[in-house]
């Protein structure tokens, strides 16, 4: 199998404790997983060590079979990995939706005019283009995941890490991103604790507990 990510006996130590060991997994070519698991177990911590954000972990990461064992080495696949936080408050960089979504394309060298069109095609293809010119601090829970999402896919990442991308958003909103999220081929690993939200999304489903991973 092609692997996007695969993790080979990860284990987690914070200042006070062991929060996991053991966990392996391999997520292929566009293959949708969820993470489930209790509160505090270390879903998000798991996601961040994918996302190269935290590193003093034990054990092998691998991006499309390349061993990340720097930042360094991570920095070259950073570009790949699209990451949603838990907590979008302090995700967004610009003020303005289409200017988010505008960032990292422009970040990338592609001129202001061209940089519009395309983000706004991602705000169509998301069905959001009529939020084009609000501000993002103004908009609800949900409107914010969803440009959120534009933005991370205007970086066109192979992969998507997404936590919790659903909570506190309401059945309408949800639904709005298991169509927008089932509509994008993509590796994708999804942290949630909603299971209706999961049996529409993934079709493979782990529960994370501090001995590893266990296929549900
Ligand atoms: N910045 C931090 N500093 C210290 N401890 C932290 C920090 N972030 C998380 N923790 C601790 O690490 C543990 C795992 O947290 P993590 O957020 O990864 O769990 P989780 O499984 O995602 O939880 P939840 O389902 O509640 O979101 C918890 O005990 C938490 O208190």
């Amino acid at each position: 199998m092609s692997c996007s990510i695969t993790l080979k006996q990860i284990s987690y130590k914070n200042s006070s404790n062991r929060l996991f060991e053991n966990v392996n997994l391999n997520v292929g070519h566009e293959e949708k997983v969820a993470i489930v698991g209790a509160n505090g177990v270390g879903k998000s911590t798991l996601i961040r060590i994918i996302a190269g954000l935290e590193h003093s972990y034990e054990g092998v990461l691998e991006l499309f079979h390349n061993k990340i064992d720097s930042k360094k080495e991570y920095k070259k696949f950073r570009s790949d990995v699209g990451y949603l936080p838990q907590d979008v408050n302090d995700y967004f960089l610009c003020p303005v939706v289409i200017e988010d979504v505008m960032f990292n394309l422009r970040a990338r060298g592609v001129d202001k005019e061209k940089a519009y069109c395309e983000a706004l095609k991602i705000l169509e293809s998301l069905e959001i283009s009529h939020l084009k010119d609000r501000t993002i601090f103004e908009l609800s829970g949900g409107e914010q995941k969803i440009v959120a999402i534009a933005s991370i896919l205007s970086t066109e990442p192979k992969i998507l890490l997404l936590d919790e991308p659903t909570n506190a958003l309401d059945v309408n909103a949800e639904k709005r991103i298991v169509d927008i999220l089932n509509g994008i081929k993509k590796s994708m690993i999804i942290v949630s604790h909603h299971k209706t939200f999961i049996d529409k999304l993934a079709p493979t489903v782990y529960t994370l507990n501090s001995t590893g991973l266990e296929l549900n």
